[in-house]
């Protein structure tokens, strides 16, 4: 499938956003007057408000619907795994790929729950990326074919699509990442993933400071490619896609929003139809959504990664528009309004 935009080059980002839709004003304004005039005091939905409007801007409809969601989980293998930063083996990524296949997996039970149909995309596990103490995590053809397979991976008729990873070492990964594009001490960014010890956290905390010392670049693609995996480049890519359908996107965790992180620091617009499902209890999630200046769906104490906390704010979505669709407005149920 030939996408919307073409990467054969990955500085072909940086002009991207001008050629990729915006939320569309007239179908916000329509849903948001609608709003007013359902059967409860004006604003008392709260978020479930505005998430209806913003569904409505971004699907160009004032009756936005969730016929069909999409949730995708990339995998990938982790180079940064020889500094000793993962409290589990590498080769729990397959395993819980085949987990996933198996239905065995939190992400599973909730896409269930919630509806959304789940594809989950290993991306060459056998071929971890270099590790980022010691070289370019990636190659620019590497990052390129990551990149377009998660583009190549959303389906154009979703209505919205929920993004998750799965890569055994990849909370270390995203630390560098958002230090990288947003500074700060590598401390700062770092926490305990899958439940690494003050041993474990102290490593990962040299590995990052040793990788930024070494490639001094920070533009943001040279950051995807020194310090990403393939299913960082992947997220990228499928938010890219998303937003050339008009597609909302629900981030997940610290993970997946450090991923996507990268396309806000090319130009910040590029992730105005992402929401971020939930803000995750590694600590460095916190920090990376001030920074970003988005707010999350859900707080729930979360830190699973594989799209969990996304699948699970889907639910919030879809009972924001069945409230906006389904509530009487104050003529119709015969409601005396203010
Ligand atoms: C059984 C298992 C299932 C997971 N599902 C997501 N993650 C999460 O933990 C990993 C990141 O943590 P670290 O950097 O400490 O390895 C990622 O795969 C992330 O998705 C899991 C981790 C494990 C062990
Ligand atoms: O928030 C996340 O994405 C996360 C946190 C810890 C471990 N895995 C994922």
């Amino acid at each position: 499938m030939t996408m919307p935009f073409s990467l054969t080059s990955l500085d072909g980002l940086a002009g991207l956003v001008d050629k990729l839709p915006t939320s569309d004003a007239t179908a916000a304004q329509a849903a948001r007057a609608r709003q007013d005039t359902l059967t409860k005091p004006p604003g008392s939905l709260g978020l479930l408000e505005d998430l209806a409007v913003f569904m409505a801007g971004w699907r160009r409809t004032p009756r936005p619907r969730i016929d069909r969601a999409q949730a995708l989980v990339f995998a990938g293998n982790h180079g940064i795994c020889a500094q000793g930063v993962n409290p589990f083996p590498q080769v729990v990524t397959a395993q819980m790929v085949q987990n996933f296949r198996a239905g065995g997996a939190a992400i599973n039970q909730l896409c269930g729950v919630n509806g959304a149909e789940l594809s989950v995309i290993p991306l060459d596990l056998d071929k971890p990326t270099r590790d980022f103490t010691a070289e370019p995590a990636m190659s620019e053809a590497e990052c390129r074919e990551a990149l377009n397979r998660g583009a190549e991976a959303v389906d154009a008729e979703a209505d919205i699509l929920v993004l998750g990873e799965m890569g055994i070492g990849n909370s270390t990964v995203a630390a560098a990442l958002a230090c990288a594009l947003f500074g700060g001490r590598a401390e700062d960014w770092v926490g305990p993933g899958a439940g690494a010890d003050d041993a474990g956290v102290a490593r990962k905390i040299a590995a990052i400071e040793a990788g930024l010392t070494l490639h001094p670049e920070r533009d943001p693609v040279s950051v995807l490619r020194t310090f990403g995996g393939r299913e960082q480049a992947a997220i990228c890519g499928a938010v890219l896609a998303a937003r050339a359908r008009r597609t909302p996107v629900l981030l997940d965790g610290f993970i997946c929003t450090s991923a996507a992180a990268v396309l806000h620091a090319v130009d910040e617009r590029l992730l105005d139809h992402a929401l971020i499902g939930h803000v995750s209890a590694e600590p460095g999630h916190r920090r990376l959504l001030q920074a970003l200046g988005k707010r999350p769906v859900l707080d729930v104490d979360m830190r699973v990664g594989e799209g969990t906390g996304a699948a699970l704010a889907l639910g919030v979505v879809r009972a924001a528009l069945a409230c906006h669709n389904g509530m009487a407005t104050f003529e119709e149920a015969g409601v005396t309004s203010a």
